[in-house]
């Protein structure tokens, strides 16, 4: 059988390249260099891929597959399954339904990114639902900053009347913190705002 190791590696060669794609645009929307936040990864930058499998549930009333989170790194590409929905995120209070759609990856903007943009584009907050019948698959790449790296908002985006809206903190820092707001059901992002 073809070499797993190298399926993964290929796939992880070319989600970066649309990380760099995506990270770019987003830089350009916001008239600042389009080179900014590429420029933010050095090589020492992690990126991890994850698979999650949901079994089929006989009580999603109870039982959450992922509970509520927003994904700590800059950004996340998501290959979901096919015809099994459960990501919901949550807007104003309400969780809505992330529609299933074949041959279609999901980027998430996490939240390095929201401080970095100084939260004009924010990392949102979603969840995994379960359902009785069918297992689900998804799997998850999770593009990070290195950790000695400073989080903060381009400058070019502050000025009077736009302060900065987020304490500033080591990327190292943000990680550890991230874990035990998890498990609280909170977002760690919301303690370093101003
Ligand atoms: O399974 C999904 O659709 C979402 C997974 C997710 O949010 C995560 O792994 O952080
Ligand atoms: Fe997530």
């Amino acid at each position: 059988p073809e070499s797993f190791r190298d399926v993964l590696q290929e796939y992880a060669s070319r989600t970066k390249k649309i990380r760099d794609l995506v990270l770019r645009s987003i830089a350009e929307l916001l008239e600042i260099d389009e080179d900014y936040f590429v420029n933010q990864i050095s090589n020492k930058a992690s990126g991890f891929a994850r698979f999650n499998y949901y079994p089929p549930c006989p009580r999603p009333d109870l039982v959450l597959g992922l509970r509520p989170h927003s994904d700590g790194g800059l950004l996340t590409i998501l290959f979901n399954d096919d015809n099994v929905g459960g990501l919901q995120i949550q807007r104003d209070g309400r969780w809505y339904n992330v529609p299933t759609k074949p041959h279609t990856l999901l980027i998430n903007l996490a939240d390095c990114l929201e401080i970095m943009n100084n939260g004009i584009f924010r990392s949102p907050f979603h969840r995994v639902v379960t359902n009785v019948e069918k297992d689900r698959l998804s799997l998850a790449v999770f593009y990070a900053v290195d950790a000695e790296t400073m989080l903060e908002p381009a400058p070019g985006l502050l000025d009077d009347k736009r302060p900065s809206r987020y304490r500033k903190m080591l990327a190292k820092d943000f990680v550890a913190g991230l874990f035990e707001h998890f498990r609280q059901g909170k977002r760690f992002i919301d303690t370093l705002k101003i």
